[in-house]
């Protein structure tokens, strides 16, 4: 294998995964991946496992296959085999139309061979009757955008989820960038699969899978996610039980300056905004008497200007009026 390849594909086969040989074999004939990605080789184990996963890792490293095959490998084995009358065990969160087509149809290639493991689709803009005949007839893997799902759930009677073993978050970041997560507050309420929640745990795995951790991420992991195993985490590591501190590089005389910081469960609401912040980004904030806000505010701009004179200098300014802070 050339370096590039080392980088992007594993060492190893599906098979020593300890996933199914037919599956493998289909990943191998219909799919043509010969082996795992690095991703795949590290995720499936521990999915398989029936632990919950953060998989965090770039776009394009296999992470739909990650998750899927070991679904499969579950439920094909099912004793007596599932039916379409059992409902859905298997639910796929993702955050827009495309993706959701994307997955159904590598779904549809994956379950070739395993014809009564029924995939579906339900996405904004589809046909909501068309929608629900499908789910009264059942859908064992159902991928979804967040508001369909969340209308289905509240509206359509006959869907099925009794059953349901798996939910998945795909492209997380992206779901709550797109502002989902109201919905997504909802859905886990309605699924009874919030961390808080004990009645079923025992046969509930929650998987969530982001190209890049912010701090919605982090919240939705640490509400969604009991004792995760983090995956394809390399420099960065995720601390969901840990706040976010922000550095104190900056203190300007005599003011008092403190560091803002959030713990993600004090704030499930955050979940709902439209924003993340990049990595690199120091905030800071100063509490000072009314009156001598604009002198402090000039003397912190000729600090920062003066020490960071060949940098660029982004200003955003944000007066706070308000009795009770
Ligand atoms: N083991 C493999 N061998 C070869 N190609 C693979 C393998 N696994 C996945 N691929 C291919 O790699 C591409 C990226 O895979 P996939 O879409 O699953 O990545 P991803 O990490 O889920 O990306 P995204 O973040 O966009 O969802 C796809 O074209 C897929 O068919």
């Amino acid at each position: 294998m050339t370096k590039e390849a080392n980088d992007i594909f594993a060492s190893c086969s599906f098979d020593s995964l300890g996933l199914d040989s037919s599956l493998c074999q289909q990943l191998r004939e219909r799919m043509s991946f010969q082996v795992p990605t690095l991703v795949q080789s590290q995720a499936i184990p521990f999915i398989l496992s029936g632990r919950h996963v953060l998989v965090n890792a770039a776009t394009g490293t296999g992470k739909t296959i990650a998750y899927l095959a070991p679904i499969i490998h579950h439920l094909q084995r099912y004793n007596p085999r599932i039916e379409r009358s059992d409902g859905t065990f298997a639910l796929v969160l993702v955050p827009t139309r495309e993706l959701c087509m994307q997955v159904y149809e590598i779904l549809q290639k994956l379950l070739h061979r395993f014809h009564w493991i029924v995939p579906g689709y339900i996405m904004g803009g589809e046909n909501r009757s068309k929608e629900k005949a499908r789910l009264r007839k059942g859908i064992s893997i159902l991928v979804a955008t967040p508001g369909r799902l969340l209308d289905h759930l509240k509206n359509t009677s006959s869907f099925l989820r009794t059953n349901l073993r798996w939910l998945i978050f795909d492209e997380a970041d992206r779901i709550l960038e797109l502002g989902f997560g109201k919905e997504i507050e909802e859905i886990l309420d309605l699924l009874g699969s919030r961390q808080s929640m004990s009645a079923c745990k025992e046969k509930r795995q929650n998987l969530l899978l982001s190209a890049t951790l912010n701090e919605k991420v982090n919240c939705l992991a640490h509400i969604s996610l009991e004792n995760p195993v983090t995956v394809g985490l390399e420099e960065k590591k995720v601390f969901i039980e840990q706040q976010t501190t922000l550095s104190k590089q900056f203190r300007s005389p005599g003011s008092d300056v403190d560091d803002e910081s959030e713990q993600p469960d004090r704030h499930l609401n955050s979940l709902n905004g439209d924003y993340s912040l990049p990595t690199q980004l120091v905030q800071r904030y100063v509490k000072v008497p009314c009156g001598s806000r604009l002198v402090v505010l000039i003397s912190i701009l000729k600090d920062l200007f003066e020490r960071e004179a060949s940098q660029k200098v982004r200003l955003n300014l944000q007066l706070l009026d308000c009795q009770f802070c």
